[in-house]
């Protein structure tokens, strides 16, 4: 007879899981990811359900590690919110599997593993695509992600400045206020760009707010976009002289450098990494 299975919920999820393992094991993951190696990890593209009556999505997004006897699925529904609701654009459960006999074992929160898996994941792109010396942090939005980018970003940079940019201003106020650091409001999203190192966009915004001539050369973009914005819009808008270059575990595995002096992107849904271009390096398509 299987036993019921363990709930942990959105506070309990917060407090078993710590950055510091998270980003180890998204490394290892993402790694192995990139080889293609279905005896290692099958993980195919997420399915999504459209709910165009309420601006919604529902995506189902199952992963396998057959070596570690991992079998899980996040179940997670997103929704385009007015301006000031207070309901949550992204909602999620994590199911775990028994991988032998197929009953769920665990039912977690999938609203803060989100939260913290999106963030560590950008971390891990700053590591690697960050100037060498980044002063200054820029995050353009103050939702879920604006918060949890903020947090794991201060834990693992030293940064001289932290600047946060809302579409309603005091929302980026009431964002600085819940924190314990220094952070500077900016007005428009150009003062927030102009001169920081590291860029993330934590926005629902479909339309481009970031402009490539703000963005300092050699300046790392970790890009939170919404699902419906166009791949097409956010290359054309940071520059028109971008290349699909690599997965960030094609990095992670050394199959390609990370070339840290160029001005690089992250696109997070999917895991894809782009530079500015240089005609020399040999171009990736995805
Ligand atoms: N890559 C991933 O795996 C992943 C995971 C989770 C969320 N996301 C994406 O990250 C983004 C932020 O998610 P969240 O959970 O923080 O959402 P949230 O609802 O908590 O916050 C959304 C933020 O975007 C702002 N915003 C919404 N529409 C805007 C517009 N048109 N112009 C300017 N600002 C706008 C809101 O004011 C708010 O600051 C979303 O686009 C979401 O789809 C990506
Ligand atoms: O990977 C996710 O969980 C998110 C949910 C919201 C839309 C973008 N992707």
């Amino acid at each position: 007879m299987t036993e019921s299975p363990v709930l942990l919920n959105k506070h309990e999820v917060e407090r078993l899981l710590s950055y510091d393992d998270l980003i180890t094991r998204l490394e290892s993951v993402m790694g192995k990811f990139s080889k293609r190696d279905s005896s290692e990890i099958i993980q195919p593209v997420r399915s999504v359900v459209p709910i165009q009556q309420h601006n919604g999505f529902l995506g189902v997004m199952p992963a396998y590690l057959a070596a570690e006897g991992i079998l899980s699925t996040k179940v997670v529904s997103f929704y385009q919110r007015a301006e000031g609701s207070s309901l949550p654009s992204t909602q999620a459960t994590v199911l775990l599997f028994h991988p032998e006999h197929g009953n769920v074992i665990a039912i977690m929160d999938g609203e803060a593993i989100t939260a913290k898996r999106t963030a560590a994941v950008s971390a891990i792109s700053a590591k690697l695509f960050s100037p060498a010396f980044s002063e200054v942090l820029c995050i353009l939005g103050s939702g879920q992600q604006a918060r949890s980018h903020y947090d794991v970003l201060t834990k693992l940079f030293k940064f001289k400045e932290v600047r946060v940019w809302s579409r309603r201003k005091e929302m980026a106020q009431r964002f600085v206020n819940d924190l314990q650091g220094p952070v500077t409001v900016c007005g428009s999203v150009k003062e927030a760009v102009v001169g920081a190192d590291v860029i993330v966009t934590a926005t629902g915004a479909s339309q481009p707010l970031l402009f490539g001539e703000w963005v300092k050369p050699g300046a790392h973009v970790a890009g939170q976009l919404a699902h419906t914005f166009p791949l097409r819009y956010f290359l054309r808008f940071l520059t028109n002289k971008v290349e699909v270059f690599a997965e960030l575990g094609e990095i992670i595995n050394g199959t390609f450098p990370a070339q840290r002096e160029k001005t690089t992107v992250f696109k997070s849904l999917g895991n894809l990494f782009f530079h500015s271009c240089d005609p020399k390096t040999k171009n990736k398509m995805y």
